[in-house]
């Protein structure tokens, strides 16, 4: 046994041992603040920046008081995507394997009746995203759903996104169910602060309950982003980004590096992963329009390095915890200050080095003058470039490429399919609408 510093902090004796396995001995600074006032039953909004753990300040607490009684549902944890949904549920998973603990992934694009039946198997914590716990209060009986009318915590992990409009009929749902807000504990987590965040900081105390507890781990407003974070910017015109990519990608430096390709839409995902990979890099994508299997298997292969790229939509960019990742690229640069600080926050996690790139084209300047005032800090010009002339010949080699790419995908339908697929799912809503 060693003398971790979680033990000092409350975390049952258990926990501490399963932490120490992965090596997880001293807390980090939101843990630090956290876990105890957690423990005490205080409701908490803790803020810290991507990869400074989260998770763990929100998971030791109630595994702590779980394992003090380890009865029906105990606790919901809610998050936008359904890779993060996974993600904490293996984390849960791993942390309680020796107390048998029973965690359910509850997202979509997974099959509705399996999950009832995990539902039913009462597990002790439901990983969810709000759009399919939302069907299933709605969808499910008592058998199913009953139990998370008595949890003892509902978690909103990347609370910012789960406040927006987006989530708000979803999340409604989902918190119809549960105990009132006085009789469960509400615990929300962000890297990126927002009015809606800070609203509920600021809310009147429920009578009978202990004061919210709010944290933020060195105003992250004005420290956004990891200081082990390199920011880089690349000026080109529009036309030639991939071959930049191309061969920034094969150049020495990062030749070995894994690394994610952020863009803006599905289709250029689409176009970006065909042109790479009959260039042969190692691919995979991830993004909303593909298959939820294709979805798993893509981020399988990229967290085991089968494929060394990813290159995906801001469907990863938040809370993805992949260590190997060393370079983020924002092939597109987001409309959203905040985009750029989930996405680059993809590396550069607890601890470790990692670099951002942005590709800027003359029409991105603006949106990256936003990023630099919300980050507090000019981005350094990318000089890693290489020989030019090598490039102006790659740019054949490429273009080619993506001629052949847009012509497969063209012949395929991609673009139609999406289009089914949109009409498809705005019939489902109006169904949805009407149930
Ligand atoms: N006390 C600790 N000691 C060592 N490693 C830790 C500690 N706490 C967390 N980690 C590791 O740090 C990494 C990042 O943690 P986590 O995913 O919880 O970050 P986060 O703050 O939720 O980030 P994001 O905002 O991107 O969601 C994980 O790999 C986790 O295992």
């Amino acid at each position: 046994m060693s003398n971790s510093e979680f033990k000092s902090l409350g975390c049952s004796k258990w926990l501490v041992e399963a932490l120490n396995a992965m090596k997880i001995v001293q807390p980090t600074a939101i843990q630090k603040a956290c876990i105890p006032e957690i423990l005490k039953g205080r409701d908490c909004i803790g803020g810290a920046k991507t990869g400074s753990g989260k998770t763990i300040a929100f998971a030791a607490p109630m595994l702590t008081k779980w394992s003090e009684d380890p009865q029906g549902m105990f606790g919901v944890v809610l998050t936008p995507t359904r890779e993060l949904a996974m993600q904490i549920a293996e984390q849960f998973t791993a942390f309680g394997s020796a107390m048998n603990i029973r965690v359910a992934i509850v997202v979509g694009g997974e099959s509705i009746i399996k999950q009832a039946i995990e539902l039913q198997n009462r597990p002790h914590f439901i990983i969810a995203t709000p759009g399919r716990l939302a069907h299933h209060v709605l969808n499910s009986g008592d058998d199913t759903i009953g139990g998370l009318k008595r949890v003892k915590y509902l978690v909103l992990d990347e609370a910012d996104m789960l406040l927006t409009e987006t989530f708000s009929k979803d999340l409604a749902t989902c918190v119809s169910i549960l105990p009132p807000k006085n009789k469960r504990q509400n615990l929300l987590f962000t890297a990126t602060m927002t009015d809606q965040v800070n609203a509920l900081a600021k809310a009147p105390q429920i009578d009978g309950k202990p004061p919210i507890f709010s944290y933020e781990v060195e105003s992250i407003d004005n420290v956004a982003i990891p200081k082990t974070l390199e920011t880089t910017y690349l000026l080109l015109p529009e036309h030639v980004k991939e071959s930049y990519l191309y061969q920034i990608l094969t150049s020495e430096k990062y030749a070995k590096s894994s690394c994610i390709i952020f863009v803006n839409r599905t289709v250029s995902a689409e176009i970006l992963r065909r042109t790479l990979k009959s260039l042969d890099v190692r691919v995979a994508s991830l993004h909303s329009q593909m298959p939820q299997q294709e979805r798993t298997n893509s981020l399988h292969r990229f967290r085991a390095q089968a494929a060394r790229i990813l290159i995906a939509t801001d469907v990863a960019s938040r809370g993805l915890d992949i260590p190997v990742v060393e370079f983020v690229v924002n092939y597109d640069i987001p409309g959203n200050p905040d985009t750029f600080i989930h996405r680059a926050g993809r590396t550069a996690r607890a601890g470790r080095h990692g670099e951002s790139l942005c590709f800027v084209t003359e029409k991105d300047i603006q949106r990256v003058e936003a990023i630099e005032e919300r980050i507090n800090k000019k981005m350094d010009e990318f000089t890693d470039v290489g020989d030019t002339a090598v490039i102006r010949k790659s740019l054949i080699k490429v273009t080619a490429a993506k001629r052949e790419s847009l012509m497969a995908m063209d012949k395929e339908g991609f673009g139609e399919r999406r289009k089914l697929q949109k009409r498809k799912n705005e019939s489902k809503e109006k169904t949805h609408r009407r149930t």
